[in-house]
């Protein structure tokens, strides 16, 4: 088949989230499909979905559904969250919003040293979790988990990937997630299995 052919029979993704790290890590993932990879910034200012479920599988669903609609396209949510054994699982999904509605990464990071300082530790067991949700316009709904164990250590190192990953230790090792490239981090994250595991499954839907 020609290219422009192809092109013309492929579907169209978006990517839904407005955080632009996850963007990073998972566009180019997806590139891989036969399918066009769009990001929802594409589409003007769009209202927040309101995250108002109790778990990362409600919210990517609540998210995927919210833009899928706004957009009237087939959409991708991303729901993710950082679990610290010492804080009984907190932040979790409230993980973007610890430290407050519209908390930078630094504030939350600050919020979670914090919270660690008045529990008396300085590391803890932890692990970051992630669902995603595809939702199209016929309401078809794909969904895949990831997650990643490690540790919250109160002295951060590196500078790549975003969120709370300065502070969280990759199992095993002495490296921070924010010391690894994007490649490694997408091989062991949360995120990376997720996307792997939905890779799948929207082959199989595309066929
Ligand atoms: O809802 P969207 O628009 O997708 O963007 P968000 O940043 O608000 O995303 P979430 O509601 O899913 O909150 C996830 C938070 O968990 C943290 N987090 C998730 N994945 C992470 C990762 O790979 N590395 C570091 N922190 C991560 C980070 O603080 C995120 O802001
Ligand atoms: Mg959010």
């Amino acid at each position: 088949m020609e290219d422009r052919q192809r092109a013309v029979k492929m579907k169209t993704i978006i990517i839904a989230t407005k955080n632009k790290g996850k963007i990073r890590e998972m566009a180019e993932e997806f590139a891989e499909l036969p399918v066009i990879i769009r990001a929802l910034d594409e589409f003007g200012e769009l209202p927040d979905a309101v995250e108002s479920g109790h778990t990362f599988a409600e919210n990517a669903r609540i998210k995927a559904a919210f833009y899928s609609r706004l957009t009237g396209q087939a959409c991708l949510a991303d729901d993710s969250g950082l679990e610290i054994d010492i804080l009984d699982k907190r932040p979790g999904i409230y993980s973007a919003r610890f430290a407050g509605d519209n908390a930078s990464d630094g504030d939350n990071n600050k919020k979670m040293i914090s919270e660690m300082k008045k529990a008396g530790v300085d590391s803890s067991n932890a692990r970051y979790k992630c669902v995603l949700a595809f939702f199209d316009i016929n309401g078809r709904i794909l969904q895949a988990e990831g997650e990643c164990e490690g540790k919250i250590k109160l002295s951060p190192k590196g500078s790549n990937g975003f969120g709370y990953d300065p502070y969280f230790y990759i199992r095993g090792g002495k490296k921070s997630m924010a010391e690894i490239s994007a490649l490694e981090k997408n091989e062991i994250s949360h995120r990376g299995k997720a996307v792997k595991r939905m890779k799948i499954l929207l082959a199989e839907y595309l066929a």
